[in-house]
């Protein structure tokens, strides 16, 4: 590992890079892999969490199973958001990877691409045809490969081999373990097939239908955007990664015709409590993610001229869509009991003994229960153009590719409100609000670029998505009165066992929701030349507008947030963008 440095050397702080990256997540490792792909080029990856040599073999990263437990630990930033409207103005943990790997070490690796739709709302939107799914399907393609399963299974008919690609750096699988909902859930798919059809792939450009699920798992171990991107590339003399190294700022250099440049970035030392400024020769791009990018722009004098100011940040370029346009995922968790007796991984929490035996099982042979971070089938479904949801609001999915929401089935009890009870059978169908038309802020709640900057995603807050999550909820009883449940679901568990009317069922949702840990869209990119508030903060080619030497290159820059889980299309954005980069030196 001779490019991954433990802090700020002398030497680093002292050599002049081509271009520096700041954060090491899902977007920051493709463009720091990309771009030292040539040698002539040198590149500084910067990053404020940790990853020694050993921890790419860090057990609590690898266990899929065991994902949920990286939260609020010293892989995650613990962010916590503003009280949320939507959600009776409960506050909630917003998790965020703190770590080589950013977020792609810490989610819960489900690996979806998105559909057709969503990348031809973000052509349409930037003005740029690149982003159509036509355009970047090259990009899909190369990305992924499909490895086999760690049980060894046949995976023929769970998936379609035609739509992956053999060659991509980042490792997939489909699931490792089973579990019987989710037999169930396809035997229902058939029944009801007209409104829940079956889908044998939801990464081929078409989301809509149950499927079963893929997720970036490595033979049974989590395979983040480090191990894919950069571990296996440290031995280049061009790269150069560091971690345990804040950026607290990027840092004008000059001006090219009277634009400001900002080639710099400013690193904390806490020992020391200095600043270092490191400068690149070419072009500065944060990758930092969809809180901290907007939050280091602003903490640098770029956005909302007004919101600056009252915090005493001198404006330097007047952007007032940072921070703005911020979408994520509703989580809702619709639980119900399930018939005594029946084998469901309620087991891990409930049965010390199954749990050591699964824990051994994954130690020994990376395979088991603990392979699974969520359920091995999922559906992504509409709700019909008649939708009641569709009289307040036009329909805010991106098209007929795109889902309205995602139901994840798991055979647990998942909740982030309700403690489990000590034992039971339950069945989760996880209801994730997956076309949102809320739309939230990252602000500054001060100049200290120690401190947090105040997240309000304003969940639930557009009168269409409380209207959605009701028809969704009504729709999910009917998928589970398919014939294919019988005898085995014994009802719905807890308040929502009573919620039938439309107050009922949005009194259910405010209380029970939290995130899909998806946030997206916050320095979105607009059309070029257009500076009018709502066109976005970035050019397509994500380069900043008003500026030169800098771009954002991660899920802030999503002008839509995708139909799917947003590891990959951060993914797909950071490989085009990083030919974007390149050609750009031509
Ligand atoms: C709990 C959780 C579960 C999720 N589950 C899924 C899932 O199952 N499937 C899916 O597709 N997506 C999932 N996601 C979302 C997905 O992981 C993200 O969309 C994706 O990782 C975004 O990539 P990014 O490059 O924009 O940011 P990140 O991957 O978050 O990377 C940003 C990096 O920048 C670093 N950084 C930030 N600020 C600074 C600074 N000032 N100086 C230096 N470094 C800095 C961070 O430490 C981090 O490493 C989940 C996310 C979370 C948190």
């Amino acid at each position: 590992f001779a490019a991954l440095h433990q802090g700020l050397t002398s030497a680093l702080a002292h050599t002049t890079f081509d271009y520096i990256i700041v954060g090491g997540g899902a977007a920051g490792a493709v463009v720091a892999n990309r771009l030292s792909e040539d040698h002539d080029i040198s590149v500084l990856l910067i990053e404020a969490g940790s990853r020694k040599g050993s921890d790419f073999n860090d057990t609590a990263i690898e266990i899929p199973g065991r994902s949920a437990a990286l939260q609020k630990t010293r892989f995650d930033w613990n962010f916590t958001t503003t009280p949320q409207v939507g959600y009776d103005n409960r506050s909630i943990a917003y998790p965020r990877g703190h770590v080589l790997g950013g977020s792609t070490a810490i989610n819960v690796m489900a690996y979806c691409r998105g559909s057709r739709d969503d990348y031809d709302r973000w052509a349409r939107v930037t003005g740029d045809y690149g982003w159509s799914w036509d355009s970047l399907f090259p990009y899909i393609l190369n990305l992924d490969r499909v490895t086999p399963s760690a049980d060894g299974h046949s995976t023929a008919g769970q998936f379609n081999p035609d739509v992956h690609g053999h060659t991509g750096l980042l490792n997939i699988s489909l699931a490792n373990y089973f579990i019987e909902p989710g037999a169930l859930s396809i035997n229902a798919s058939h029944e009801l097939s007209s409104q829940f059809p079956f889908n044998l792939d939801f990464n081929s450009g078409n989301t809509v239908g149950l499927s079963y699920t893929q997720q970036t798992i490595y033979k049974g171990a989590r395979f983040t955007s480090a191990h894919g991107y950069l571990a296996p590339f440290f031995e280049r003399p061009n790269l150069d990664v560091v971690v345990n190294t804040l950026v607290t700022k990027v840092v004008q250099t000059g001006t090219h015709r009277d634009v400001p440049a900002f080639r710099a970035v400013q690193v904390y030392n806490s020992s020391t409590n200095t600043t270092t400024k490191l400068t690149a020769r070419h072009e500065v791009i944060l990758s930092a993610g969809a809180v901290k990018s907007p939050h280091l722009l602003m903490l640098s004098g770029i956005g909302d001229t007004s919101e600056l100011s009252a915090v005493g940040i001198e404006p330097l370029v007047s952007l007032p869509d940072v921070g703005k346009n911020l979408q994520d995922h509703v989580f809702l968790p619709l639980i119900h009991t399930v018939v005594p007796g029946v084998f469901t991984l309620n087991q891990l929490r409930e049965n010390a003994t199954f749990a050591a035996a699964a824990l051994a099982q994954w130690t020994n042979t990376r395979t088991g229960p603990l392979t699974l971070p969520g359920g091995d089938t999922w559906g992504w479904f509409r709700l019909p153009a008649s939708s009641s949801a569709f009289e307040i609001a036009p329909d805010p999915s991106a098209g007929e590719t795109s889902a309205h929401y995602e139901a994840i089935i798991e055979d647990t009890f998942i909740s982030k409100v309700l403690t489990p009870p000590s034992t039971g059978n339950f069945l989760t169908l996880l209801l994730n609000l997956i076309s949102p038309a809320s739309r939230g802020t990252i602000s500054l709640a001060s100049a200290d670029p120690l401190a947090a900057p105040l997240i309000d995603p304003r969940f639930l807050t557009a009168p269409v998505d409380i209207a959605m999550i009701r028809e969704a909820i009504r729709a999910v009883r009917v998928f589970l009165a398919a014939p294919a449940w019988q005898g085995w679901i014994t009802g719905e568990y807890g308040a929502l066992a009573n919620a039938t009317t439309d107050a009922e069922l949005d009194a259910f949702a405010r209380s029970n929701a939290d995130s899909v840990d998806h946030v997206s869209g916050t320095v979105a990119m607009g059309p070029r030349e257009c500076t009018r508030v709502g066109c976005g903060a970035l050019n397509p080619d994500l380069s900043v507008k008003g500026t030169v030497g800098l771009r954002v290159v991660d899920a802030s820059a999503f002008p839509f947030i995708i139909s799917g889980h947003t590891q990959g299309s951060t993914y797909i954005l950071a490989e085009r963008a990083s030919d974007i980069i390149k050609n750009a030196r031509h």
